[in-house]
């Protein structure tokens, strides 16, 4: 197996993980209906810039290692399945502390590299704290009566709490798609609000669902008004929609934190999820970010993948970046 040496600037990047959280926390703005109503996306130039994105910026070889490795710190590694059990997330959680196998690290002239969080389902967060214990790896729950978030409204903030206690230090919240639907932006600050109060010190992800709010400029305002309630981060989507993240709907929600950022001065950070699943989306995704907020998002505390087999892919392609020869998909299990 031969040794090709990451440069020690690019291995920083790679090892920079949880927790890091040096950003002062968004602590929320007065709803402003005059920012969201000011919100205007030009959906033919959104598309075309992202069409055009791939074949703009492709990285290659020792570059493209780098990046890779530093995409993996940056996935909460999920498993949202209905017949999840304790056994596969602990081998989940043994996954998101060793990513990469050692001999591909060691050949990388990498040390050792964690993801950035674990996601699961309430039932399955203490067996995730529990697993993960000494890593510094967080547990994020997906919560509020997710993927749908239909559940009576108390039960939903109660939902937060049990998951709080029960050591989740993440929650991914899901919005009500109807007050989006139907305009009323007072009803979903004030549903952020309450989930972001239920959170405490925990990090709250707002899951816009992205794929059921009708348009481009549905997302812009929805984002508008979760960083506005509070949200730590904006994400996509549950995973369960039948459109997930998409390069477009990425774009738009980085150009609402680029214009929180610039209006309020704190930093909120975004979350694409679900359907990524292959190494070269996860590089163009990050040429993205690079391209619209900079080299500061570049890092856990400010941007995840929300993903269940995208680890495998990228392990694929390092193992194939070493060794000159890809493995099969099932030699790369969980992620
Ligand atoms: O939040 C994470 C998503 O549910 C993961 O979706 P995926 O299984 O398509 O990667």
């Amino acid at each position: 197996m031969g040794t090709t040496d990451i440069s020690p600037a690019a291995q920083a990047g790679a090892t920079a993980h949880l927790p890091q959280l040096h950003e002062p926390r968004n602590p929320g703005q007065p709803l402003d209906l005059d920012v969201i109503a000011a919100q205007r996306v030009n959906t033919s130039a959104v598309e075309r810039r992202c069409a055009t994105l791939p074949g703009r910026r492709s990285v290659k070889k020792d570059h493209q290692a780098a990046w890779l490795l530093k995409a993996i710190t940056m996935i909460d590694l999920t498993t949202l399945a209905g017949d999840d059990t304790p056994g596969r997330v602990r081998r989940l959680c043994a996954k998101a502390a060793h990513p990469v196998r050692a001999d591909i690290l060691e050949a990388l002239g990498m040390g050792p590299i964690t993801t950035g969080a674990v996601c699961v389902y309430h039932e399955m967060v203490e067996t995730a704290v529990e697993a993960l214990e000494g890593t510094g790896i967080p547990v994020a729950a997906v919560s509020t009566g997710f993927p749908a978030g239909l559940s009576p409204f108390p039960l939903r903030v109660k939902e937060i709490g049990e998951s709080v206690k029960a050591g989740a230090q993440e929650i991914d919240i899901v919005i009500s798609r109807r007050h989006v639907l139907t305009g009323d932006w007072q009803a979903l600050y004030d549903e952020m609000r309450a989930y972001r109060e239920a959170c405490g010190e925990a990090h709250v992800k707002a899951i816009l669902a992205t794929g059921e709010l009708g348009s481009l400029r549905n997302v812009a305002r929805a984002s508008q008004v979760c960083m506005m309630a509070g949200a730590d981060f904006i994400k996509t989507s549950t995973g369960k929609e039948s459109v997930n993240a998409t390069l477009p709907v990425s774009l738009v929600m980085m150009r609402a934190i680029r214009d929180y950022h610039r209006r309020t001065g704190y930093r909120i950070g975004y979350k694409p999820a679900g359907g990524i699943s292959k190494a070269k989306d996860a590089l163009v995704h990050l040429a993205l970010l690079k391209e619209e907020l900079g080299n500061h998002w570049l890092s856990p505390h400010l941007f995840r993948f929300g993903a269940s087999s995208l680890l495998g892919d990228i392990e694929r392609q390092l193992e194939h970046h070493v060794t000159g020869r890809y493995s099969a998909a099932w030699r790369h299990p969980l992620g």
